[in-house]
């Protein structure tokens, strides 16, 4: 399935009648090069094959970028090449595999205009014909060079009377084709930008699906990061409603830089910028973005969102999604993926650390160690067994930790809003103060709703016991800060653990203030409750897997702000349409669909208090009238096509 994108898209005309396409064959129909593929084949067991095997590489691509001229460079290479007629066979099925992957997504596109399509390559018909056959391209077709042979069969050069052979051979080619009409040149090498130059074409395409040469790029009319993207441009008929190279990615605060490999994977343009932006900077680059990726710092606000003219998702590439106004999200139909349990693990593993460094008074003796000081005492240090440890907000992180913190010996108290399930032995607590009188450590592990600001402030600190502990790894605005201080700095409290701020630096080149700095038996650290390989490695597959999901499907299950759905696929196209929960939309999308004789095959629908996400799969055969007819739907948000 593909993705159109929602109604602003706008669709350029189309190209009639269809221009003759002179596609090049090495690095562009095929992801390879073929001699340097045969070169690989026939070197095999050769004790210098990576040296020749390079050297071949280098020549092709000093030929390939006009730095070394065509004919010389083919030479050079062939002479290098110890192949054999019996190596031939073994090429093109390889080469069949690599045929380029949006090629092969639009096999239907040659065999429907095979007369319009010329595969004019350097590289040689041997390869290139039973390679090219398969998308329905005859051999009079196939303009190449061939080899010459000796009695062995072992290649000994090139057929110097075909022109191919020659510098500027495509362009004699392309003369000697003499086609009336337009003409488009894709390829990835500057031979091909020299049929542009030579006046035989109208247009030239740099494919860059598999190699990018600034050389070629540079002269280019256009560039084509997929075929998917030529067929967009021209209007033809592809087998992606959307290319995805259009599909523009921004990453900040440096997730694992596996969601850029990804995304890229997937065939999306990706950007990424180091640290966090404040509200004015990401309005200014959000702007034709499709796909924002996020962590915890990052505020999308209303503004933000008022100038996302092309958004589709937010990832928020961490648990929390606090900093994203959810609502106004779903009103403008962009749908917010987060990673709800990749790294429960890594907060808990910190929390317990905590507990025992600064019931040890550890963050006071290891810098008095580090200045040469040694104080040897047990004054203020206890083990945590047997201890109270009252956690606040018994979801993921609060409830996992309940188990580890019980498997150590400790008696766990919780609180929560919500009705939960009890783990093991440990006692719920029916208000927050029963539980602040109890503990000997409390450890929030809340959400970041507004509603929490300042959950514990100088009145609750007040509330704990006489030297207890408190650790925050939930959000800075839970704990009202000065008032921590002064409980610390009085003695009330025994310590803390601070690892969220109310603010924190953008990147990591910018100062941290905080009342909290310099207390004694306090540990501060830059909000790396999640931090560690592990879990950032776990998000960066997470989050993108349900985005492109989202994107490829409709499929929205895990979303924190989109009614879930997870839909069967089945051949069919589907409709997806985001609109505002009013009465009556589904109402008329089915009379749309009635109106214009389309056969549904299926139908979801889910609402929420502001929108309704409804998902249609029709027959395949309709008019393109109804697509019209369903955008104009009245209360429409979002509308797109996936076939
Ligand atoms: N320091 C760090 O790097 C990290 C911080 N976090 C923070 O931890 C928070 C909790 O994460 P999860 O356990 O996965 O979330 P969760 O949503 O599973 O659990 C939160 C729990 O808090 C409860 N709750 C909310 N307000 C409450 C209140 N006023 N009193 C008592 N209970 C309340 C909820 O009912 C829920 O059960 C995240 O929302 C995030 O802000 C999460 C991961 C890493
Ligand atoms: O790692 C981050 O940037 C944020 C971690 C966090 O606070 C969360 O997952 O909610």
């Amino acid at each position: 399935m593909g993705f159109v994108p929602d109604i602003t898209a706008a669709m350029p005309q189309p190209t009639t009648p269809l221009p003759y396409l002179i596609i090049d064959f090495d690095s562009t129909f095929t992801q390879v090069e073929g001699l340097d593929e045969l070169a690989d084949i026939a070197l095999q067991g050769h004790p210098d094959r990576e040296k020749v095997v390079g050297e071949i590489r280098a020549l092709t691509d000093r030929g390939m970028s006009g730095s070394l001229s065509f004919s010389e460079s083919l030479q050079q290479r062939l002479a290098l090449l110890p192949a054999r007629r019996e190596h031939l066979p073994v090429l093109v099925e390889q080469l069949k595999g690599k045929v380029s992957e949006s090629i092969v997504r639009n096999r239907s596109f040659f065999e429907r205009f095979p007369g319009r399509v010329y595969i004019v390559s350097s590289g040689f018909r041997e390869f290139i014909e039973p390679v090219v056959a398969d998308f329905g391209i005859q051999a009079d077709h196939v303009l190449a060079n061939t080899f010459t042979f000796d009695q062995d069969g072992r290649i000994t050069g090139f057929d110097p009377d075909n022109v191919l052979s020659r510098d500027g051979g495509k362009i004699l080619q392309l003369r000697e084709l003499d086609l009336s009409g337009d003409v488009y040149v894709l390829g990835d090498g500057y031979t091909d930008y020299q049929i542009r130059e030579a006046g035989l074409a109208n247009r030239f395409y740099a494919f860059t699906e598999n190699i990018s040469r600034e050389a070629v790029v540079a002269r280019a009319d256009e560039v084509l990061p997929s075929f998917d993207e030529f067929l967009y441009q021209n209007k033809l008929p592809m087998t992606l409603s959307y290319p995805k190279n259009r599909i523009k990615v921004l990453l900040l605060e440096n997730p694992d830089v596996r969601a850029a490999e990804l995304f890229r994977a997937e065939g999306y343009q990706v950007d990424s910028v180091p640290g966090g932006l404040d509200e004015e900077e990401l309005m200014e680059r959000i702007e034709g973005v499709s796909i924002l990726g996020i962590r915890s710092k990052t505020q999308v606000t209303q503004r933000v969102l008022d100038k996302a003219n092309r958004l589709i998702a937010i990832g928020a590439f961490c648990i929390g999604t606090n900093q994203i106004d959810l609502t106004e999200a779903m009103k403008r139909g962009v749908a917010v993926f987060n990673a709800p349990f990749s790294n429960t693990r890594s907060v808990v593993e910190l929390a317990l650390g905590e507990i025992i460094m600064l019931a040890r008074r550890i963050p006071e003796k290891s810098p008095k160690m580090h200045a040469g000081e040694w104080d040897k005492s047990a004054k203020g240090s206890f083990e945590i067994r047997g201890k109270k440890l009252g956690i606040v907000g018994y979801g993921n992180i609060g409830s996992q930790l309940s188990v580890v913190a019980e498997a150590v010996g400790m008696q766990v108290l919780y609180y929560d809003v919500a009705e939960k399930l009890q783990l093991g032995n440990a006692v719920r607590c029916r208000t927050l103060p029963e539980l602040l009188q109890q503990a000997d450590i409390v450890t929030l592990h809340v959400d970041g709703r507004k509603d929490n600001t300042n959950l514990i402030g100088a009145a609750e600190l007040a509330m704990m016991k006489p030297g207890a502990i408190l650790l925050n790894n939930a959000r800075g605005h839970v704990v009202d800060v000065p008032a921590l201080a002064a409980a610390l700095r009085s003695g009330h409290l025994g310590g803390a653990a601070v690892d969220v701020f109310p603010y924190e630096p953008k990147t990591n080149d910018e100062g941290f203030e905080s009342e909290l700095r310099g207390l004694p038996n306090v540990l501060l650290t830059p909000h790396i409750g999640g931090s560690t390989a592990e879990a950032q490695r776990n998000i960066a597959e997470f989050v993108p897997e349900r985005i492109m999901q989202y994107i490829n499907t409709g499929n929205t299950q895990q979303s924190v702000n989109f009614p879930n759905i997870q839909l069967p696929t089945q051949q069919a196209h589907r409709l997806i349409h985001i609109h505002a929960n009013v009465p009556g939309v589904l109402a008329r999308i089915n009379n749309v669909l009635a109106a214009h004789h389309v056969n549904i095959l299926g139908q979801y629908l889910k609402t929420n208090e502001q929108i309704g996400y409804v998902i249609t799969d029709i027959n395949q055969e309709y008019d393109q009238e109804v697509i019209k007819a369903l955008r104009e739907v009245e209360h429409t948000i979002k509308f797109r096509v996936l076939y």
